[in-house]
């Protein structure tokens, strides 16, 4: 019961501090659609269990795209939920071009919690960009995008064979491997 209270309080927070945000497609979908998906198929697909990674699945871009604070994060949901978060979020002060290949470069390096988030939260990005395309990309920033995500998902591998067979699936079908 206390696991199911902690995710609660994690999902009402994360949709308070998502609540303005919309993702970039046509229909302007909620933000929160995100976290709550990536969290999804950890439990659904990923056969996760642990209240930690799920915890933050839900809170993975609240630092990094809101006015959240680790320290907030620290306070409400303690220690390895926001070394978790830590891990798998961007210094958003650094040029994209840094940003992303600094993401290649730690993939290989995370903790076996943050690869799982990582790993979620990638294969629900590409599977977004599979449904539609984000206003203002163009096609070539979509296949850069999968080709990107692929150099970073290589240093994910070991971590979840279910996760990896979907990546898998979907770099075959764009022709990346
Ligand atoms: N596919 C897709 N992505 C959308 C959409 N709306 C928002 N996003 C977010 O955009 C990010 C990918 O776009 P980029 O241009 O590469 O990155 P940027 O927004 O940080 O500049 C992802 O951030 P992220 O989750 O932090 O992941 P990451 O790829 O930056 O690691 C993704 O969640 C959408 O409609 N479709
Ligand atoms: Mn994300």
């Amino acid at each position: 019961m206390a696991d199911v209270l902690e995710i609660i309080r994690c999902s009402n927070f994360a949709a308070i501090k998502h609540k303005d945000q919309r993702r970039k497609d046509e229909e302007k979908t909620p933000y929160i659609n995100h976290p709550i998906g990536v969290a999804n198929i950890l439990t659904e697909e990923a056969g996760i269990a642990d209240v930690a990674v799920i915890q933050a699945a839900l809170l993975h871009d609240t630092v990094e795209d809101t006015d959240t604070t680790f320290e907030e994060i620290q306070a409400l949901f303690g220690e390895e939920v926001t070394g978790i978060v830590k891990e798998v979020t961007d210094e958003k002060n650094l040029p994209k071009l840094v940003r992303k290949q600094k993401q290649i470069e730690h993939a290989p390096h995370a903790s076996y919690k943050a690869k799982l988030v990582k790993l979620a939260d990638k294969l629900y990005n590409l599977r977004d960009l599979n449904r539609c395309t984000p206003v203002g990309w163009s096609q070539e920033r979509v296949t850069e995008y999968f080709q990107w995500a692929h150099k970073v998902v290589e240093g994910l591998k070991g971590t979840n064979q279910p996760m990896e067979d979907s990546l898998q699936q979907l770099f075959k079908e764009r022709n990346i491997v």
